[in-house]
């Protein structure tokens, strides 16, 4: 019914995604950076926010050329689908991920997107609409398995992450800790939004791995499901 989820991300080692100006920095390193373009060969599609869109602008393609090649010869697209959740439509149609390197990409609305910009976005991807007011996770999810996706990666923001644990929709969280404090009260981190309140809400995790990479940590986690 819905595509089976990695989270993945790169955090301080006092738990922050970027700064306080919600400005990318490097926290991770190569053997960090490799890994990560693994893991996103080996998944159907990539999914990000439409704060990390605005913040980083990244274009989530896969950068090694023979991971590019693997996916090719397997019948592939050299890049998996390349999703933003956009519940505005607020991605602006010079945004790296609609241009860098072949392959399809889908932008996630909702009915309150302005109709114009919906219609100059479709010029450069596949528009899903799901949810009235903000995109509603589990119907696109379930949309975005009908079409296909059985494996999803997402990169983030905190938001954006946030909500998929809320809606229980991941299967794995990755977190590589890189070995320098960013701090700032109001800095991004992997879960923002509301938060649990109550202690029977968490979202229950095990270790499935935890090794050292760069000069950081590298935990993997599985989600327990009820
Ligand atoms: N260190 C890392 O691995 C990464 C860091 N980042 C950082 O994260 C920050 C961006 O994070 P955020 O501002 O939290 O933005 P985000 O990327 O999580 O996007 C959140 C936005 O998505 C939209 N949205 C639509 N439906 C939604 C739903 N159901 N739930 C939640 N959001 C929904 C809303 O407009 C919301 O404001 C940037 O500073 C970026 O650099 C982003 C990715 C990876
Ligand atoms: N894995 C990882 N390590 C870091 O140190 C980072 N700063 C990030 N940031 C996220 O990576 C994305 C860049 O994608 P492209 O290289 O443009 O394809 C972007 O979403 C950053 O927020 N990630």
């Amino acid at each position: 019914m819905f595509p089976y989820v990695t989270v993945n991300l790169a955090m301080s080692a006092d738990g922050k995604l970027s700064t306080i100006e919600r400005k990318q920095v490097k926290i991770s390193g190569q053997d960090d950076f490799r890994r990560v373009d693994i893991l996103k060969a080996e998944n159907d599609a990539i999914m990000v926010g439409i704060g990390t869109v605005l913040a980083d602008d990244p274009s989530l393609t896969v950068k090694s050329p023979e991971l590019k090649e693997k996916r090719l010869s397997s019948g592939r697209d050299e890049n998996p689908v390349r999703i933003i959740v956009d519940s505005k439509a607020r991605t602006p149609c010079s945004a790296e991920i609609l241009h860098k390197g072949p392959g399809r990409r889908i932008i996630a609305v909702s009915k309150s997107a302005d109709p114009k910009k919906i219609d100059e976005l479709g010029k450069y991807a596949e528009i899903v609409q799901a949810g009235d007011e903000r995109v509603d996770l589990r119907i696109f999810l379930a949309k975005i398995a009908e079409m296909g996706i059985e494996t999803l990666m997402v990169e983030g923001g905190g938001s954006l992450i946030w909500s998929l644990f809320e809606d229980d929709l991941v299967d794995e969280y990755y977190t590589c800790i890189g070995n320098v404090i960013i701090g700032g009260a109001s800095a991004p981190t992997p879960a923002d939004g509301t938060g649990f309140i109550r202690e029977n809400e968490f979202t229950k995790l095990e270790i499935a791995s935890m090794e050292k990479i760069d000069s950081g940590v590298l935990l993997k986690w599985k989600i327990i499901k009820n």
